[in-house]
């Protein structure tokens, strides 16, 4: 493809991500390049790492077209991403993507004309994304709704962790121990032309520094490795399953967890894998299998499920992985910035709070664990919500993360005392947050 025909491709997906509403952006990309197989590997990459920087830069652009009275259309972001994060002027942007060739986007009609040259006249030099009249919150790209609680959350540390949410994440996979080690799996995937590096945290873990395309590898489609960031690996550790344990990963979506949980238990004992969604659960089959998993069952949580009664008090791990916002994800997933609201928020605390009151009926009296997780970095959702639980079940009690990894055997990320919050700045991973409850009596 020509330079030009990438860019009016990336103004198509862009229109077909506008469209899909709350479909996420990456599943609507999957299905535009599926329908359109004769786009290839690299004009494909291209073209993605178009409209996910303007996703990234999506509510800096957003003011400046506002700010000359211009509508947020795809063609236009494309443009003033061209205009602002490139440096290009209105007349080059004009003959390198909208020539109106063939294969190209259609000629800027005169009012995209105006208002791209009413942007180049107000940029300055440099940094010409920022502007010293934007907002705090657009300027860090963070929703209106979101900026209280990630100040609450990061301090003094705001500004560099919303700089750090703005980057690509790195591509983080967890050696498979069932099948092979981490050394193994690396050496399995050098053979295959992709480095990694050992993750810093978690024992499991491999960094995958230049975007490569794992999925088609032998490693991968043997079960010896599976995609997971760092801190989602660093949860699952914080849980302390080991063999012969029972435990229900309570909300085990298609089954990301239940797979590290398999393997920290060497496939012995027994795992629960509930959840609500049968669409989720019946995704994690194929990878269970793959992984070599066969100490795991799915159950399905229904409305007057006599499941959780029946086996009320006999796990001794149960692992809440809550549904949430997402905000800590929001480098892997910047459409979500747009996507996600208060609204959201507001209906996630009740859920988040009445699922764990359900979770912890499941826990064993005397020292069984119920581990909290989430990948918002939002107090409310995270210990807001464990100090709340705390004040309805006095049995339980927060057990100290420095026991927990002690007995992982792991060293502990940089942290700040009873709870683990990951994030991309501190740790290079997404924002995790987990608390571990320990059942009394
Ligand atoms: C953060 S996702 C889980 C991701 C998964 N643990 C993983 O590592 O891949 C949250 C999951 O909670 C599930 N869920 C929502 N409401 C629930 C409820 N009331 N009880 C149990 N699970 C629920 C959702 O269907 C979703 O799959």
């Amino acid at each position: 493809m020509t330079p030009a025909a990438r860019l009016a491709a990336a103004i198509d997906l862009l229109g077909a991500i506008e469209q899909a509403g709350r479909k996420p952006a990456d599943a609507v990309a999957n299905d535009f390049f599926r329908a359109r197989r004769y786009i290839g590997g690299g004009d494909r990459r291209a073209v993605s790492d178009r409209v996910w920087g303007v996703l990234r830069r999506r509510l800096r652009l957003g003011w400046w077209l506002e700010l000359v009275g211009a509508q947020p259309t795809p063609r236009l972001l494309v443009a003033a991403d061209l205009l602002l994060a490139e440096g290009l002027d209105p007349a080059a942007v004009a003959r390198q993507a909208f020539s109106g060739g063939q294969y190209a986007a259609a000629a800027l009609d005169l009012s995209e004309e105006r208002a791209l040259r009413a942007i180049a006249a107000r940029r300055r030099s440099g940094g010409a994304l920022e502007h010293p009249g934007m907002p705090e919150a657009v300027r860090l790209e963070l929703p209106d709704w979101a900026l209280p609680g990630f100040r609450a959350r990061f301090g003094p540390r705001l500004a560099a962790e919303a700089a750090a949410m703005q980057e690509p994440a790195p591509l983080d996979l967890r050696a498979n121990l069932l099948k092979t080690t981490r050394e193994g799996a690396a050496a399995l995937l050098a053979a295959e032309g992709i480095e990694t590096e050992p993750t810093p945290f978690s024992p499991w873990g491999l960094r995958v520094p230049e975007r490569r395309p794992v999925t088609s590898t032998r490693a991968f489609q043997e079960g010896l490795v599976e995609v997971q960031d760092e801190g989602s690996q660093l949860v699952v550790l914080l849980t302390g399953a080991e063999p012969g344990m029972r435990v229900a990963d309570y909300c085990a979506g298609a089954g990301g967890k239940t797979l590290a949980l398999a393997a920290a238990m060497g496939n012995r004992g027994r795992i629960t894998a509930c959840d609500v969604s049968t669409p989720r659960l019946e995704g994690a089959v194929r990878r269970l299998r793959r992984a070599g998993v066969d100490n795991a069952e799915r159950h399905l949580l229904e409305p007057g499920d006599r499941w959780a009664k029946r086996r009320a008090g006999t796990f001794d791990r149960v692992l809440v992985d809550a549904p949430c916002t997402g905000t800590g994800t929001w480098r892997r997933n910047p459409d979500a910035r747009t996507r996600t609201g208060p609204e959201d928020l507001r209906e996630l605390l009740p859920k988040q709070a009445a699922i764990l009151d359900a979770a912890a009926g499941l826990v064993r009296p005397g020292g069984g664990r119920l581990v909290y997780a989430t990948c918002s970095v939002l107090p409310e959702e995270d210990e807001e919500q464990v100090r709340a639980f705390l004040g309805r079940h006095p049995d339980f009690g927060l057990l100290p993360l420095s026991a927990a990894w002690a007995e992982a055997g792991t060293v502990p990320p940089p942290g700040d005392g009873e709870f683990l919050l990951t994030s991309p700045a501190r740790h290079g991973t997404d924002g995790f947050f987990a608390a571990i409850l320990q059942r009394g009596r």
